[in-house]
C-alpha cells in the first residue's frame, strides 16, 4: 500500500489469525487503512468480528500474524518490548470497558500514573487538572471502590489523557454504564478529544456513539469497509 503523507497511523496488509496453522481462525484478513491526526474512528461490526483484536493490535498489545502498523512513521514491529512499552506510554492513552483502575491508589494517583511512571515532577498537578476537567475535583482522594461506575470511567479517561497522547484508544468506553451515565462519559471523551490534536479510535456496539465519529470502520468476516460519516459533516 502506498504511504499516505501526513497520516498518523498507517496500517498495511494487516492479518491476524488464531489457532492452528492447519485450521486457523482468520480474524483480520489483509486489511489496510490510514488515519490522520484529529480523526475520530468507530470500529463496529458483529460480535466476534475482530474489533477488540484490531484495537489491541493498534495498541501493540498483540502482534499481527502478517503486515505492520506504523504510528508517527514508527513501525511498531521494529521496537523491542521495552521500547514498545515506552512508546505506548509516550504516545497512547487507552480506555478499557472495565476501567482497569488500581484499587489501592486514589483517583488522583490513578490519574497521575502515566506521568508518575515517566518520572514527571508535575504528575500530581496535571492529574488534578485532568480530574477537574472530567468533573471529579472533589473525588481526588477517593479510592476506586468509593466511586460509581461512571466516576471510575471518568478517572480512567483522565488517566488515559493526562499525558496528552497522540492516539486515544477506547474499547467500549461506555459499555458498562447506564445510558445516561454513558452519554455523559462519551461527551467528556469527545470534548477532551476536541480540545487536543489527538486521534480517537473507539470500539462500540452503540451506533449512537459510533455516529459521533467522522469515520466508521465496519469489520465483518475478516474484511474492513470504511464509511465516511456524512451526517457529521452535514
Ligand atoms: N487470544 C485468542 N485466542 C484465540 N482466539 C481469539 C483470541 N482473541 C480473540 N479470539 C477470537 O477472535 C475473534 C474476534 O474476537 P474479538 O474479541 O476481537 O471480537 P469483537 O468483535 O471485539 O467481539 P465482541 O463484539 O463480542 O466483543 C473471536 O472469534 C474470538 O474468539
Amino acid at each position: 500500500m502506498r504511504h499516505q503523507e501526513g497520516s498518523l497511523i498507517q496500517v498495511s496488509n494487516l492479518s491476524m489469525q488464531f489457532g492452528q496453522q492447519s485450521t486457523p481462525l482468520v480474524v483480520l484478513d489483509d486489511i489496510s487503512f490510514s488515519m490522520k491526526r484529529g480523526d475520530t474512528v468507530a470500529i463496529v461490526g458483529p460480535s466476534g468480528s475482530g474489533k477488540t483484536t484490531l484495537l489491541q493490535l493498534l495498541a501493540a498489545l498483540e502482534q499481527p500474524t502478517h503486515g505492520h502498523i506504523a504510528l508517527n512513521k514508527q513501525k511498531l514491529s521494529d521496537l523491542s518490548p521495552d521500547q514498545l512499552a515506552d512508546f505506548r506510554r509516550d504516545n497512547m492513552g487507552i480506555v478499557f470497558q472495565s476501567f482497569h483502575l488500581i484499587d489501592s491508589l486514589t483517583a488522583l494517583a490513578n490519574a497521575a500514573l502515566p506521568l508518575d511512571i515517566a518520572g514527571r515532577a508535575d504528575a500530581s498537578d496535571k492529574a488534578r487538572e485532568m480530574l477537574e476537567r472530567v468533573g471529579l475535583k472533589d473525588r481526588a482522594t477517593h479510592y476506586p471502590q468509593q466511586l460509581s461506575g461512571g466516576e471510575q470511567q471518568r478517572v480512567a479517561i483522565a488517566r488515559a489523557l493526562v499525558h496528552e497522547p497522540t492516539l486515544i484508544l477506547a474499547d467500549e468506553p461506555t459499555g458498562n454504564l447506564d445510558e445516561k451515565t454513558g452519554e455523559r462519559v462519551a461527551n467528556m471523551l469527545f470534548n477532551l478529544h476536541a480540545q487536543s490534536q489527538s486521534t480517537l479510535v473507539l470500539v462500540t456496539h452503540d451506533m449512537r456513539l459510533a455516529k459521533r465519529c467522522k469515520r466508521l470502520f465496519w469489520l465483518e468476516s475478516g474484511t474492513l469497509r470504511v464509511e465516511e460519516n456524512h451526517e457529521l459533516s452535514a
